[in-house]
């Protein structure tokens, strides 16, 4: 007790000055945080404040202080802010949102269990179908290359979490995907008002513009059809014994043989972490790969020396597989260097704090939301020189042999709640790489007469950072790799 009178008279964590009672609500910004949070940082430090009426953020600008705070005392950092707007569409289901409490500590041990280093080994299988059947649906039609890749995350998730397979962008299943990666990307403040101020939820749905209530039934209703459809499919396949092996058909055996509320309950809780599963990863690992085209159009140097590693290994006789992993350090940098130098989710989800603590002499209050600015620590120009230039090379030692980076794992955010699929995504962005690399070329989009046409790349500025449509070439490199992929296809059909 003492010692909570003697820290309400400390400062917490400075930060640029805000208006009386709004605080930062005008100048929070919208989009792009990242940028802002690191100018903010040069000038406030690694550990900073603002406040949003009332509401305290705190950012962490330093990967100590994220680790001090979200590792450390996890205890008390791994809550997440209570957000209005989630509630109005019902998503309390939604494990990457949910407070730090039972719910959330049973799913997370299902999503651990099946999601750790030595369970992820055994979806290899599939994830390498999934990429052949990828790399034929990029040489049929070139052009639609997002679609393909939206499709083949999809593809990759709904086979390892339902056994479902999903068989073109306009499946249902992938629509309200979208739908609820839209809507969720609210997860930072200042990005919808009613997470400010609560009593907006209260605005009927009949004023049109100020209501919030259209957009959330619009979420709820997403949110329904992503828990129910795939579940029901499970369930079907499971009682009449058609069911292919996946994660839900696992786990629904093991409820099988519970009783009473302990089974209702543990399926709610598969069911909500199953989805969760679904929506939280389509869209962040299809951003990465995404983002991997645009650097192959902007770095045709790297392009060359990656495929040269390829030929090398496979003597352009077939496609890489996980076995050549070993023997392909530079394209294991380049996928480190893919994580840093385009994050999908450069602030990651905020947290928030179960009770108030001290920080080198700051109070940090219970309830306060904690950003780590991970953008900000991986181009940082002490830790990474020439942090805007995208270099394989920092990965790799003088002998040419790969460097892990243990701080790159803050693309993955910290602590108790670090994303649970790491390792997954880790080994669909190594096989997708190696394998588009070794029988594509990409280069920019041309004229009809050939010449290239320079392309403006440009960013959503969201949280998941989003890289606006841009066009590409994508041709074969010659007729044996056309042959490798029809080849792979065939296998895969
Ligand atoms: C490039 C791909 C991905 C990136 C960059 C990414 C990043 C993140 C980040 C930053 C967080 C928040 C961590 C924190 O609170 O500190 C997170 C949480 C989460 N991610 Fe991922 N993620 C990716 C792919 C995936 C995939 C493929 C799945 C599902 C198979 C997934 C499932 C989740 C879940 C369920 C959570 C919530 C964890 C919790 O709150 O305990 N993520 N992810």
């Amino acid at each position: 007790f003492s010692h909570r009178r003697q820290w309400s008279r400390l400062p917490c964590p400075p930060g640029p000055r805000g208006l009386p009672i709004i605080g930062h609500f005008l100048t929070f910004p919208k989009n792009f945080v990242w940028l802002t949070f690191t100018e903010w940082g040069q000038k406030y430090g690694d550990i900073m404040s603002v406040k949003i009426l009332g509401q305290v953020i705190v950012i962490l600008n330093s990967p100590k202080a994220a680790k001090d705070l979200l590792e450390k005392r996890g205890n008390i950092y791994s809550d997440r802010h209570l957000m209005p707007f989630y509630q109005m569409m019902g998503w309390e289901w939604f494990h990457p949102t949910t407070p730090y409490g039972d719910y959330w500590r049973e799913g997370r041990k299902l999503l651990d269990r099946n999601l750790r280093a030595s369970a992820v080994a055994q979806y290899r299988p599939m994830q390498l179908a999934k990429t052949h059947d990828l790399l034929y649906r990029l040489l049929s039609d070139p052009g639609s290359f997002h679609h393909h890749i939206e499709l083949y995350q999809a593809r990759l998730l709904m086979s390892l979490v339902y056994g479902y397979d999903v068989k073109s962008y306009n499946d249902h299943l992938l629509v309200v995907a979208r739908k609820m990666a839209e809507l969720g990307s609210a997860v930072l403040p200042g990005t919808v008002l009613v997470n400010e101020i609560p009593l907006l939820k209260h605005i009927p749905a009949w004023i049109p513009g100020l209501s919030y209530k259209p957009a959330a039934q619009a979420g709820f209703d997403a949110g329904q059809d992503v828990l129910r459809y795939p579940m029901e499919y499970v369930k079907d396949g499971f009682k009449n014994g058609t069911a292919r092996s996946s994660l839900a058909l696992e786990n629904l055996q093991l409820i099988e043989k519970m009783q009473g509320p302990q089974k209702e309950n543990a399926e709610a809780i598969l069911t909500g972490v199953l989805g969760s599963m679904y929506t939280a990863g389509s869209d962040s690992t299809a951003l990465t790969i995404i983002a991997f085209f645009r650097i192959l159009v902007l770095y045709p140097e790297v392009q060359k020396r990656a495929q040269k590693e390829i030929d090398i290994v496979t003597g352009g006789l077939r496609l890489p597989d996980y076995t050549d992993r070993p023997r392909l350090p530079y394209i294991d940098a380049l996928c480190r260097e893919v994580m840093r130098w385009s994050m999908a989710t450069p602030v990651g989800v905020p947290h928030a704090t179960t009770q108030d603590d001290v920080y080198e002499g700051y109070l940090i209050p219970k309830g306060a939301i904690v950003i780590a600015n991970a953008w900000g620590m991986l181009h940082d120009p002490t830790a990474y020189p020439e942090p805007f230039s995208f270099k394989p090379d920092r990965f790799l030692d003088a002998d040419g042999s790969f460097r892990d980076d243990p701080l790159l794992t803050s693309a993955f955010g910290f602590g108790r709640r670090v994303c649970p699929a790491r390792h997954f995504v880790d080994s669909s962005l190594f096989i997708s790489v190696s394998c588009i690399l070794c029988v594509f070329h990409v280069g920019p989009p041309k004229d009809e007469l050939g010449h290239d046409i320079p392309v403006a790349f440009k960013d959503s500025g969201t949280n998941s950072s989003r890289p606006l449509g841009f066009r590409c070439t994508i041709v074969p490199r010659d007729d044996r790799a056309k042959e490798l992929i029809v080849t792979a296809n065939m296998a895969v059909a």
